[in-house]
Protein backbone atom coordinates (compact mmCIF):
# COMPACT_ATOMS: atom_id res chain seq x y z
CA UNK A 1 0.00 0.00 0.00
CA UNK A 2 1.47 3.58 -0.99
CA UNK A 3 0.62 6.31 1.14
CA UNK A 4 3.00 9.20 -0.83
CA UNK A 5 1.35 11.59 -2.52
CA UNK A 6 1.19 10.51 -6.69
CA UNK A 7 1.30 13.97 -9.06
CA UNK A 8 0.43 13.68 -12.65
CA UNK A 9 2.76 16.28 -13.80
CA UNK A 10 1.30 15.84 -17.73
CA UNK A 11 -0.20 19.47 -17.45
CA UNK A 12 3.28 20.73 -16.89
CA UNK A 13 4.54 19.68 -21.11
CA UNK A 14 1.21 21.29 -22.41
CA UNK A 15 1.70 24.86 -23.69
CA UNK A 16 -1.78 25.91 -21.99
CA UNK A 17 0.13 27.39 -19.02
CA UNK A 18 -2.58 27.88 -16.78
CA UNK A 19 -2.50 24.35 -15.77
CA UNK A 20 1.19 24.72 -14.45
CA UNK A 21 -0.03 26.47 -11.00
CA UNK A 22 -2.43 23.21 -9.68
CA UNK A 23 0.55 20.87 -10.60
CA UNK A 24 3.22 23.24 -8.64
CA UNK A 25 0.81 23.76 -5.71
CA UNK A 26 0.75 19.63 -5.51
CA UNK A 27 4.37 19.65 -5.73
CA UNK A 28 5.33 22.27 -3.17
CA UNK A 29 2.02 20.53 -0.84
CA UNK A 30 4.34 17.23 -1.12
CA UNK A 31 8.02 18.79 -1.02
CA UNK A 32 6.70 20.54 2.88
CA UNK A 33 4.84 17.42 4.32
CA UNK A 34 6.77 14.36 2.96
CA UNK A 35 9.83 15.63 0.79
CA UNK A 36 9.10 12.39 -1.16
CA UNK A 37 6.20 11.26 -4.09
CA UNK A 38 5.51 9.83 -6.94
CA UNK A 39 5.32 11.50 -10.57
CA UNK A 40 3.37 10.12 -13.75
CA UNK A 41 2.51 11.81 -16.51
CA UNK A 42 6.34 12.63 -17.71
CA UNK A 43 7.68 11.90 -21.27
CA UNK A 44 10.34 8.72 -20.33
CA UNK A 45 9.20 6.28 -22.26
CA UNK A 46 8.52 2.36 -21.12
CA UNK A 47 11.03 1.40 -24.41
CA UNK A 48 13.58 3.65 -22.78
CA UNK A 49 13.41 1.54 -19.25
CA UNK A 50 13.26 -1.70 -21.01
CA UNK A 51 16.91 -0.47 -22.92
CA UNK A 52 18.15 0.15 -19.53
CA UNK A 53 17.22 -2.39 -17.58
CA UNK A 54 18.98 -4.68 -19.83
CA UNK A 55 22.38 -2.81 -20.24
CA UNK A 56 22.21 -2.65 -16.65
CA UNK A 57 21.67 -6.34 -16.07
CA UNK A 58 24.34 -6.63 -19.06
CA UNK A 59 26.78 -4.16 -17.09
CA UNK A 60 26.61 -5.82 -13.80
CA UNK A 61 26.74 -9.20 -14.82
CA UNK A 62 30.45 -8.98 -16.28
CA UNK A 63 33.35 -10.43 -14.32
CA UNK A 64 34.41 -8.08 -11.65
CA UNK A 65 37.70 -7.59 -13.04
CA UNK A 66 36.01 -5.93 -16.38
CA UNK A 67 34.00 -3.85 -14.21
CA UNK A 68 36.54 -2.67 -12.28
CA UNK A 69 38.48 -1.41 -15.12
CA UNK A 70 36.41 1.56 -14.56
CA UNK A 71 36.39 1.44 -10.86
CA UNK A 72 34.82 4.83 -9.48
CA UNK A 73 37.34 4.69 -6.54
CA UNK A 74 40.33 5.43 -8.87
CA UNK A 75 38.56 8.64 -9.80
CA UNK A 76 39.00 12.02 -8.16
CA UNK A 77 35.97 13.41 -10.34
CA UNK A 78 33.57 10.25 -9.24
CA UNK A 79 32.80 8.07 -11.79
CA UNK A 80 32.59 4.31 -13.04
CA UNK A 81 31.78 1.32 -10.91
CA UNK A 82 31.14 0.92 -7.37
CA UNK A 83 31.91 -2.40 -5.98
CA UNK A 84 29.67 -4.04 -3.61
CA UNK A 85 30.07 -2.59 -0.24
CA UNK A 86 32.16 0.73 -1.33
CA UNK A 87 29.82 2.66 -0.03
CA UNK A 88 28.18 2.80 3.61
CA UNK A 89 24.86 4.92 3.99
CA UNK A 90 24.27 4.38 7.28
CA UNK A 91 27.52 4.42 9.65
CA UNK A 92 25.48 2.56 12.30
CA UNK A 93 25.26 -0.93 9.83
CA UNK A 94 27.56 -2.81 7.48
CA UNK A 95 28.45 -1.33 4.59
CA UNK A 96 25.53 -1.65 1.87
CA UNK A 97 25.00 -4.96 -0.15
CA UNK A 98 24.91 -3.40 -3.49
CA UNK A 99 27.28 -2.20 -6.44
CA UNK A 100 27.00 0.86 -8.73
CA UNK A 101 27.92 2.47 -11.96
CA UNK A 102 27.79 6.06 -11.95
CA UNK A 103 28.25 8.96 -14.69
CA UNK A 104 28.03 12.73 -15.11
CA UNK A 105 28.15 15.34 -17.51
CA UNK A 106 30.74 14.74 -19.68
CA UNK A 107 33.63 17.06 -20.29
CA UNK A 108 36.55 15.60 -22.23
CA UNK A 109 39.98 15.42 -20.35
CA UNK A 110 41.30 18.58 -22.21
CA UNK A 111 38.49 20.85 -21.06
CA UNK A 112 39.23 24.06 -19.44
CA UNK A 113 37.67 23.19 -16.34
CA UNK A 114 38.97 19.54 -16.27
CA UNK A 115 42.57 21.09 -17.11
CA UNK A 116 42.24 23.38 -14.52
CA UNK A 117 41.52 20.63 -12.23
CA UNK A 118 37.65 21.86 -11.51
CA UNK A 119 35.97 19.73 -8.57
CA UNK A 120 33.90 16.68 -10.03
CA UNK A 121 34.73 18.27 -13.49
CA UNK A 122 35.84 15.47 -16.48
CA UNK A 123 34.34 12.75 -18.93
CA UNK A 124 32.44 9.58 -18.38
CA UNK A 125 33.68 5.95 -17.94
CA UNK A 126 31.45 3.93 -19.56
CA UNK A 127 32.11 -0.33 -19.86
CA UNK A 128 32.86 -1.08 -23.17
CA UNK A 129 29.22 -2.48 -23.83
CA UNK A 130 27.29 -2.03 -27.61
CA UNK A 131 25.30 1.12 -27.42
CA UNK A 132 25.57 1.84 -23.87
CA UNK A 133 27.74 4.86 -24.30
CA UNK A 134 24.79 6.37 -26.71
CA UNK A 135 21.84 5.39 -24.35
CA UNK A 136 23.31 6.55 -21.27
CA UNK A 137 24.31 10.29 -22.52
CA UNK A 138 20.60 10.57 -23.90
CA UNK A 139 19.05 9.22 -20.52
CA UNK A 140 21.34 11.71 -18.78
CA UNK A 141 20.14 14.42 -20.94
CA UNK A 142 16.65 13.46 -20.67
CA UNK A 143 16.42 13.28 -17.14
CA UNK A 144 18.32 16.57 -16.96
CA UNK A 145 15.43 17.83 -18.58
CA UNK A 146 12.58 16.49 -16.55
CA UNK A 147 14.44 17.19 -13.37
CA UNK A 148 14.43 21.16 -14.70
CA UNK A 149 10.91 20.69 -15.74
CA UNK A 150 10.06 20.10 -11.66
CA UNK A 151 12.38 22.70 -11.24
CA UNK A 152 10.48 25.28 -12.73
CA UNK A 153 6.90 23.77 -11.07
CA UNK A 154 8.91 24.41 -7.75
CA UNK A 155 9.87 27.73 -8.94
CA UNK A 156 6.53 28.83 -9.72
CA UNK A 157 5.33 27.53 -6.45
CA UNK A 158 7.93 29.70 -4.64
CA UNK A 159 7.14 32.55 -6.44
CA UNK A 160 10.39 33.15 -7.86
CA UNK A 161 11.94 33.78 -11.43
CA UNK A 162 10.51 31.10 -13.21
CA UNK A 163 13.87 30.35 -15.00
CA UNK A 164 16.04 30.99 -11.55
CA UNK A 165 16.89 26.99 -11.73
CA UNK A 166 17.43 26.52 -15.29
CA UNK A 167 20.13 29.59 -15.03
CA UNK A 168 21.85 27.56 -12.25
CA UNK A 169 21.45 24.11 -13.58
CA UNK A 170 23.19 24.10 -17.06
CA UNK A 171 26.63 22.30 -17.06
CA UNK A 172 25.37 20.15 -14.09
CA UNK A 173 26.93 17.85 -11.60
CA UNK A 174 24.08 15.74 -11.53
CA UNK A 175 24.37 11.84 -11.33
CA UNK A 176 22.84 9.16 -13.28
CA UNK A 177 23.17 6.12 -11.08
CA UNK A 178 22.72 2.74 -11.80
CA UNK A 179 22.20 0.73 -8.83
CA UNK A 180 22.50 -3.47 -8.54
CA UNK A 181 21.33 -5.14 -5.25
CA UNK A 182 22.16 -8.98 -4.70
CA UNK A 183 19.75 -10.92 -3.00
CA UNK A 184 20.04 -11.34 0.61
CA UNK A 185 20.58 -14.41 2.05
CA UNK A 186 18.24 -15.92 4.53
CA UNK A 187 21.75 -16.49 6.72
CA UNK A 188 22.84 -12.57 6.23
CA UNK A 189 21.99 -10.44 9.26
CA UNK A 190 18.90 -8.78 9.47
CA UNK A 191 21.23 -5.70 10.11
CA UNK A 192 22.35 -5.79 6.21
CA UNK A 193 20.68 -3.35 4.16
CA UNK A 194 20.56 -3.05 0.49
CA UNK A 195 20.94 0.84 1.53
CA UNK A 196 21.32 2.18 4.40
CA UNK A 197 19.20 5.38 5.96
CA UNK A 198 20.37 8.39 4.54
CA UNK A 199 18.75 11.68 2.90
CA UNK A 200 20.27 12.12 -0.16
CA UNK A 201 22.92 14.79 -0.37
CA UNK A 202 21.67 17.18 -3.31
CA UNK A 203 18.52 19.13 -4.57
CA UNK A 204 16.06 16.88 -6.11
CA UNK A 205 16.39 12.72 -6.91
CA UNK A 206 14.00 11.25 -9.77
CA UNK A 207 14.60 7.38 -9.03
CA UNK A 208 13.21 4.66 -11.22
CA UNK A 209 13.11 1.19 -9.20
CA UNK A 210 12.17 -1.87 -10.69
CA UNK A 211 9.50 -4.34 -9.44
CA UNK A 212 11.44 -5.83 -6.76
CA UNK A 213 10.19 -3.43 -3.59
CA UNK A 214 12.48 -2.43 -0.43
CA UNK A 215 12.09 1.10 -0.39
CA UNK A 216 11.04 2.49 2.20
CA UNK A 217 10.33 6.03 3.94
CA UNK A 218 10.84 7.55 7.19
CA UNK A 219 7.16 9.57 7.96
CA UNK A 220 7.34 12.04 10.34
CA UNK A 221 6.27 10.02 13.05
CA UNK A 222 8.99 8.43 12.94
CA UNK A 223 7.64 5.15 11.36
CA UNK A 224 9.43 3.54 8.12
CA UNK A 225 6.56 3.24 5.10
CA UNK A 226 6.96 1.31 2.38
CA UNK A 227 7.62 2.90 -1.16
CA UNK A 228 6.40 0.42 -3.70
CA UNK A 229 6.99 0.25 -6.95
CA UNK A 230 4.34 2.22 -9.68
CA UNK A 231 4.74 0.91 -12.99
CA UNK A 232 5.85 4.28 -15.24
CA UNK A 233 6.26 6.38 -12.29
CA UNK A 234 9.30 8.05 -10.96
CA UNK A 235 9.77 8.13 -6.96
CA UNK A 236 11.11 12.00 -6.22
CA UNK A 237 12.73 13.40 -3.31
CA UNK A 238 14.33 16.49 -1.97
CA UNK A 239 17.71 16.71 -0.72
CA UNK A 240 19.77 18.12 2.05
CA UNK A 241 20.89 20.97 -0.78
CA UNK A 242 17.51 21.80 -1.26
CA UNK A 243 16.65 21.61 1.98
CA UNK A 244 19.22 23.93 2.94
CA UNK A 245 18.51 26.09 0.10
CA UNK A 246 14.90 26.75 0.72
CA UNK A 247 15.74 27.29 4.42
CA UNK A 248 13.62 24.00 4.80
CA UNK A 249 10.72 24.99 3.73
CA UNK A 250 11.55 21.33 1.73
CA UNK A 251 12.32 18.59 3.80
CA UNK A 252 14.75 16.10 2.98
CA UNK A 253 13.75 12.77 4.13
CA UNK A 254 15.38 9.52 5.30
CA UNK A 255 14.76 6.62 3.44
CA UNK A 256 16.60 3.20 2.86
CA UNK A 257 16.41 0.14 0.69
CA UNK A 258 15.97 -3.51 2.18
CA UNK A 259 18.18 -6.26 0.89
CA UNK A 260 16.10 -8.46 -1.37
CA UNK A 261 15.27 -11.69 0.03
CA UNK A 262 15.61 -14.17 -3.39
CA UNK A 263 15.31 -11.63 -6.24
CA UNK A 264 17.95 -9.20 -7.48
CA UNK A 265 16.85 -5.57 -7.49
CA UNK A 266 17.83 -2.89 -9.73
CA UNK A 267 17.38 0.78 -9.61
CA UNK A 268 18.60 3.91 -11.30
CA UNK A 269 18.05 7.54 -9.36
CA UNK A 270 18.92 10.96 -10.95
CA UNK A 271 20.85 12.91 -8.85
CA UNK A 272 20.00 16.47 -9.99
CA UNK A 273 22.65 19.00 -8.65
CA UNK A 274 23.28 22.86 -10.30
CA UNK A 275 26.45 23.74 -11.82
CA UNK A 276 29.21 23.49 -9.34
CA UNK A 277 29.77 26.92 -8.66
CA UNK A 278 25.83 27.64 -7.61
CA UNK A 279 26.12 29.41 -4.39
CA UNK A 280 23.39 27.78 -2.06
CA UNK A 281 22.33 30.47 -0.06
CA UNK A 282 18.69 30.79 1.06
CA UNK A 283 16.18 31.07 -1.99
CA UNK A 284 13.78 34.13 -2.23
CA UNK A 285 10.75 34.14 -0.45
CA UNK A 286 11.94 31.21 2.18
CA UNK A 287 13.01 33.31 4.72
CA UNK A 288 11.25 36.87 6.88
CA UNK A 289 11.73 38.65 10.19
CA UNK A 290 11.04 35.55 12.23
CA UNK A 291 12.11 32.62 10.35
CA UNK A 292 15.64 34.00 9.44
CA UNK A 293 18.23 32.32 7.26
CA UNK A 294 19.54 29.23 9.17
CA UNK A 295 22.80 28.00 7.18
CA UNK A 296 25.83 29.91 5.78
CA UNK A 297 25.93 29.66 2.25
CA UNK A 298 28.23 26.91 0.41
CA UNK A 299 28.48 26.59 -3.05
CA UNK A 300 27.04 23.59 -4.88
CA UNK A 301 30.29 21.49 -5.07
CA UNK A 302 31.76 22.56 -2.07
CA UNK A 303 28.70 21.07 0.07
CA UNK A 304 28.33 17.80 -2.51
CA UNK A 305 32.74 17.47 -1.67
CA UNK A 306 31.71 17.31 2.06
CA UNK A 307 28.88 14.83 2.21
CA UNK A 308 30.83 12.46 -0.27
CA UNK A 309 33.55 12.36 1.89
CA UNK A 310 31.34 10.90 4.94
CA UNK A 311 30.01 8.10 2.52
CA UNK A 312 33.15 6.92 0.96
CA UNK A 313 36.25 5.65 2.59
CA UNK A 314 38.05 6.73 -0.42
CA UNK A 315 37.17 9.94 -0.72
CA UNK A 316 38.18 10.54 2.60
CA UNK A 317 41.58 9.02 2.40
CA UNK A 318 41.94 11.36 -0.46
CA UNK A 319 41.38 14.53 1.67
O1 LIG B 1 17.64 2.10 -4.91
C1 LIG B 1 16.76 2.80 -4.40
O2 LIG B 1 15.57 2.52 -4.52
C2 LIG B 1 17.12 4.02 -3.61
C3 LIG B 1 18.57 4.38 -3.68
C4 LIG B 1 18.90 5.60 -2.91
O3 LIG B 1 18.20 6.01 -2.01
C5 LIG B 1 20.11 6.37 -3.25
O4 LIG B 1 20.93 5.88 -4.05
O5 LIG B 1 20.26 7.49 -2.74
FE1 LIG C 1 18.73 8.00 -1.51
Amino acid sequence: MNALPIIDIAPLYADDASAWPAVAEQIDRACRDWGFFYIVGHPISAERIDALLGAAKRFFALPAEEKLRIDITRTTHHRGYGAIATEQLDPSKPSDLKETFDMGFHMPADHPEVLAGKPLRGPNRHPDLPGWNELMEQHYADMQDLAKTLLRAMAMALDIEHAFFDARFHEPISVLRMIHYPPRHTATSAEQQGAGAHTDYGCVTLLYQDDAGGLQVRARNGEWIDAPPIAGSFVVNIGDMMARWSNDRYTSTPHRVISPLGVDRYSMPFFAEPHPDTLIDCLPNCSSADNPAKYRPVTSAEYLLSRFADTYAYRREEA
